[in-house]
């Protein structure tokens, strides 16, 4: 094995300790199928186990409070699923034995989440969780989870659900390192909320020895296998001038001389409100509002109310007084599938009917939504704008922007730059709306024509990437020329030497999950205007990611 692993950092902070594996067993059911008039029985053993399994969970969440009572309720919410229990008696039905059906009923529930799209296949991890739960309790051996240990150590999984995440003694667990998961992830959410550092998406993590000493270090994504002192010291002396730094910078985003860049948070709901705030984000940059459409209330198969719609806006809207919040509207389609608004049977969904398209097409839907708008900023002093995602044209742009005035809406209205002909064309688009946001995840996508679910194709995704960068500056010299902003609200902006780059090319404000903002204000404000633009131009100049970033890195004095 090597002794330098890399995954991707996703909770800041460095810890060296013994590994520790997760008792990961898949439980397999036992191949018996029921003998005649076992069924009732068979039926009430299963859903004993599946309350007794939604009772522990809730118990666990009442003992552990905060975020984590809410992903534990959730995953209790889970196993009490109507539909899942429908499908668990029906196999029973059919001859299946209680584990044999709940194995069979998970799996096919699995399989639509995974489908779903990024953020709900996040949750995949929880309901395998929820099922292995079950599948203990009906055989009888003991529940999945951390492992028993005298003393502290570093956690390695496949992935970590909440359950076990949420009662993890921070003195014990060094921190985590799991093979699957991503930044969006409840390892990354739960870990980031313990204030212990974490790796996850490290191929290979499963294989790291028992005892074996590592080193992680949770912002660079490195595991260093059996570190010596020296390379130990070198991580924690990293991690130390990382946090003198943080507790330095405080008050909203600017460079070292001044030059004002807001940071704004990225967020998907309400409950993701006080986290931002925590942070200090100046307001609000993307306000992901499909996750009330997909998300845990919604059961997918029609639109929230206006009444429902202008709640959930108000609350956010009311989190942020006198500042400034930029709701985008429904973004689905792709990654994130609604079967109301997107055709089923697109051969390339990433290059279908999705974002405002569908929305265009759909205009009852995108009218609600921006009537909910305009009445939860009734009487707020928070600054409502919107925008519209995956716009390709100033023809799109326009007919967004008919649609806030048919709606009545007073906001600015804007569009997100996450196709390359939307940078290209940034100028015409601004003579239609009033701001851009660069949505640099999307247009990455679509710039290196490399679909952003393929793990394969991850360095496409690279937001270092020279072509990404230009254009990027594209739009910002196109907004400057038209007396607009242009902020950033893909992931480059929560990378804070990127997000000084990104300064330098002229973005004016920068949006990120609330985690990255005190690192993001940090690095900022350890550089001039001039700086960050000397390392725009050196990464601009480079020919590939990794070049681009050296050269910004070497710009900006190390
Ligand atoms: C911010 C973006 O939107 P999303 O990640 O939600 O598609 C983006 O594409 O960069
Ligand atoms: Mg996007």
């Amino acid at each position: 094995m090597d002794a330098r692993l890399r995954g991707v950092g996703v909770s800041h902070g460095v810890a060296r300790g013994e590994v520790r594996h997760m008792g990961t067993a898949v439980l397999e059911p036992p191949a018996r199928r029921l003998a005649e008039g076992e069924a009732p029985r068979e039926r009430e053993r299963a859903a004993r186990a599946v309350e007794a399994v939604a009772a522990d969970l809730e118990a666990r969440g009442a003992l552990a409070g905060g975020e984590a009572q809410a992903v534990l309720e959730a995953q209790a919410l889970m196993a009490r699923d109507p539909e899942l229990a429908a499908d668990v008696e029906r196999r029973i039905g059919a001859g299946d034995i209680a584990e044999q059906a709940v194995h069979d009923a998970f799996a096919a529930y699995r399989e639509l989440l995974a489908a779903a799209g990024e953020y709900l296949a996040g949750r995949v991890a929880d309901l395998d969780d929820v099922r292995n739960r079950i599948l203990a309790r009906l055989l009888g051996v003991p529940m999945p989870g951390v492992p028993d240990s005298d003393g502290p150590f570093v956690l390695i999984a496949r992935d970590l659900a909440p359950a076990d995440t949420a009662l993890l003694d921070p003195a014990l667990v060094l921190g985590f390192v799991t093979e699957e998961g991503g930044p969006t992830s409840h390892s990354a959410i739960l870990a980031r909320a313990l204030g212990v550092p974490a790796v996850v998406a490290l191929p290979g993590a499963g294989e790291l020895v028992e005892g074996t000493v590592v080193a992680v270090d949770g912002e660079s994504g490195e595991v260093v296998v059996a570190p010596g002192d020296e390379e130990w010291a070198a991580l924690e002396q990293r991690a130390a001038e990382r946090r003198a730094a943080l507790g330095e910078a405080r008050g909203p985003g600017a460079t070292a001389d001044g030059h004002k860049v807001p940071l704004l948070a990225n967020i998907g709901g309400p409950g993701d409100v006080a986290a931002a705030v925590e942070a200090g984000a100046e307001g609000v940059g993307l306000f992901r509002t499909e996750f009330l459409f997909l998300g845990d209330g919604a059961d997918g198969s029609e639109p929230p109310s206006v009444a429902e719609q202008t709640e959930a806006y108000r609350h956010v809207l009311a989190a942020f007084p006198d500042g400034r919040v930029v709701v985008r509207v429904l973004d689905a389609g792709a990654d994130k599938p609604l079967s109301y608004l997107n055709p089923a049977d697109e051969p390339n969904p990433a290059l279908g009917v999705r974002g405002l398209r569908a929305l265009l097409a759909h205009r009852e839907v995108l009218l609600d939504q921006l009537r909910a708008l305009g009445r939860a900023a009734e009487g707020q002093s928070a600054y409502l704008e919107v925008m519209a995602p995956m716009v390709a044209g100033p023809g799109e742009a326009r007919e967004f922007a008919e649609a806030c005035r048919e709606a009545g809406l007073s906001a600015r209205a804007g569009v997100m730059v996450e196709v390359p002909s939307a940078a290209l064309r940034a100028r015409a688009l601004l003579q239609e709306v009033e701001f851009l946001s660069l949505g640099t995840n999307d247009l990455a996508q679509y710039t290196f024509a490399a679909d952003r679910q393929v793990g394969a194709l991850s360095r496409w995704q690279d937001p270092w990437q020279p072509a990404l960068l230009d254009l990027v500056a594209l739009s910002a010299e196109a907004a400057k020329a038209e007396g607009r902003s242009c902020g950033v609200c893909g992931e480059a902006a929560s990378d804070p030497v990127l997000a000084c780059v990104l300064a330098g090319l002229g973005v004016t404000s920068l949006s990120m999950g609330a985690a990255s903002i005190p690192y993001v204000r940090a690095r900022l404000a350890r550089h001039t205007l001039a700086e960050c633009e000397r390392a725009a131009s050196a990464a601009r100049a480079a020919d590939d990611a990794e070049s681009a970033r050296a050269a910004a890195v070497a710009a900006l004095g190390g």
